[in-house]
């Protein structure tokens, strides 16, 4: 029989990035807090999103460099042992859940194992177990979005690739977005022929055409096989792998096929319509204080509706958002700049302003793309085709958005975030100091 196991300050459903952090952040502030899990603690990000790729692009990307200099002084061929990789991610992935299950009971956040559901307004129900509370904060994230086509169960998705035993000799990706992007890369470098199929001919539309452009004629250079403006209709098991087919006789077999094609909020079995919170297919319809439909029920994180990138930095920033809330303060979200890296061969990074936005008042914003190709900082490291963009507003001539491609657009979108977030000018960027000769000291002469 169910029972009210407890009343809470606040229960907050989804133990990933946004859960934990808020769930953290509420207690830290002296309130009785509940959180749940339905299945790995940690969520996405450190079990089968950024960590688990990270760790293996950490490998291609010292191939890479290694690469790069190969007949430029450096003799060694380096290789990728993806069983070894392998082993080497799960040796951190394996520890996450139970340590971080574990934090969240050291700082007394009382932990529940199992799916919530609203019965009601004030009530979710886990397992055996009613829980009650005057807030609700849901952080139940996103999963892989499929293709409804005929053969959709032979679809693979990053989750399956980040846990890949052995790396095929052949796999074709659908889709043409971050993940798409970064396994390609991956895979390219541990050795598989990879295509790369979009229905579309705009890959990473977010990003500029330019840099994008020289992405896709990098990872082409890595034997990446892109396949534009087709329609993927049917997979079907052929043998040991797959036949695709599609629009316009479009066939092709390969060993394996992974979707990429964006990511579902978690939010359709979630009981939400009892508790009066409405929901679309971009998740929980939040406020600008990150409030549902119902007042006393936020949404934080992937599984939210914010108008926001859904990163791991941007979960965080509104777990502590909302937590504040529920101490009693009342302002409207104030997003800082988001910067995001698209980890492939090489990094696409950005910030700010995008070139698609500048286009829209050319009288005002001025885009201004920057070939590093000679300066030091890649010269010395061989790359082929460094790219900075810089968006200028004439008015105020501060940079107000910028964009990088190369394997330093990691670090160097994090130093323009600051500098655009913090709103410096030409004129005190060129009076600082940077370590010379470091990725940071070129931006003197970039400004
Ligand atoms: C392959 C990949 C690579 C990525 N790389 C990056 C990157 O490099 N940088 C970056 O910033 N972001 C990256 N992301 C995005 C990042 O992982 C997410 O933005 C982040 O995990 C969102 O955190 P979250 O807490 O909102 O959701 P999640 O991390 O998805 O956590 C939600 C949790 O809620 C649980 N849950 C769902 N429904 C219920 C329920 N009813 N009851 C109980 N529990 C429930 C889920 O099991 C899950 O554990 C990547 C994502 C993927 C897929
Ligand atoms: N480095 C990072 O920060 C990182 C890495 C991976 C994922 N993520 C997060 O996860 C999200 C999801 O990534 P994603 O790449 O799955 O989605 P995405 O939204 O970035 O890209 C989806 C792509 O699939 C294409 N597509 C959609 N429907 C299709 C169809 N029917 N056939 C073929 N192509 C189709 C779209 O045109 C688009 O190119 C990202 O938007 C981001 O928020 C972040």
């Amino acid at each position: 029989m169910e029972k009210i196991s407890e009343k809470y300050d606040a229960v907050v459903i989804g133990a990933g990035p946004a859960g934990t952090a808020a769930a953290a952040a509420i207690k830290a502030q002296g309130q009785k807090v509940a959180l749940i899990e339905e299945d790995l603690w940690g969520g996405t990000c450190p079990n089968r999103g950024c960590d688990p790729k990270k760790i293996l692009y950490t490998a291609v990307e010292a191939k890479e460099h290694a690469k790069l200099l190969a007949g430029n002084g450096l003799k060694a061929q380096i290789d990728i042992d993806w069983s070894a990789l392998m082993t080497n991610k799960r040796a951190y992935t394996s520890g996450i859940s139970s340590a971080t299950k574990k934090g969240m009971e050291s700082s007394e956040v009382k932990t529940y194992t199992g799916h919530a559901e609203f019965v009601a307004g004030t009530t979710v129900k886990v397992g055996e177990c009613l829980l009650e509370a005057s807030n609700f904060v849901i952080a139940t994230g996103q999963r892989p979005g499929l293709l409804d086509i005929p053969g959709k169960e032979f679809l693979q998705t990053s989750t399956d690739f980040l846990d890949l035993d052995k790396m095929p000799h052949d796999l074709t990706i659908i889709g043409g977005g971050y993940v798409a992007f970064e396994l390609a890369g991956i895979a390219a470098s541990a050795g598989a022929k990879v295509t790369v199929i979009l229905h579309n001919s705009r890959p990473l539309k977010a990003f500029p055409q330019k840099l994008v452009t020289e992405l896709v004629q990098s990872l082409q250079e890595h034997g990446v096989e892109f396949v534009f403006d087709q329609d993927v209709t049917q997979v079907e098991q052929i043998g040991a792998g797959y036949r695709l087919s599609g629009t316009n006789d479009f066939s092709k077999d390969t060993n394996m096929v992974f979707a990429a094609v964006g990511r579902q909020p978690n939010v359709d079995d979630l009981g939400l319509t009892q508790a009066g919170v409405e929901y679309s297919n971009q998740g929980v319809i939040v406020d600008r204080h990150l409030r549902s439909t119902a007042a006393h029920i936020y949404a934080i994180g992937d599984a939210a509706a914010s108008p926001v990138p859904k990163l791991t930095s941007v979960a965080g920033i509104e777990a502590k958002y909302v937590a504040a809330q529920l101490a009693g303060r009342d302002d409207e979200i104030d997003y800082p700049k988001i910067p995001t890296v698209v980890f492939s061969l090489p990094k696409l990074a950005q910030v700010g302003m995008t070139e698609n936005q500048a286009q829209r008042d050319e009288a005002r914003y001025q885009t201004k793309n920057i070939d590093l190709t000679g300066w030091i900082t890649y010269k010395r490291q061989h790359e082929k085709k460094p790219l900075v963009q810089l968006i200028v507003d004439k008015v105020s001539e501060k940079v107000v958005g910028a964009a990088c491609l190369s394997m330093e657009a990691d670090e160097m979108i994090n130093y323009l975030s600051v500098l655009i977030g913090e709103e410096y000018t030409a004129k005190q960027v060129k009076k600082m100091i940077w370590a010379y000769p470091t990725t940071a000291s070129d931006l003197q002469y970039i400004y």
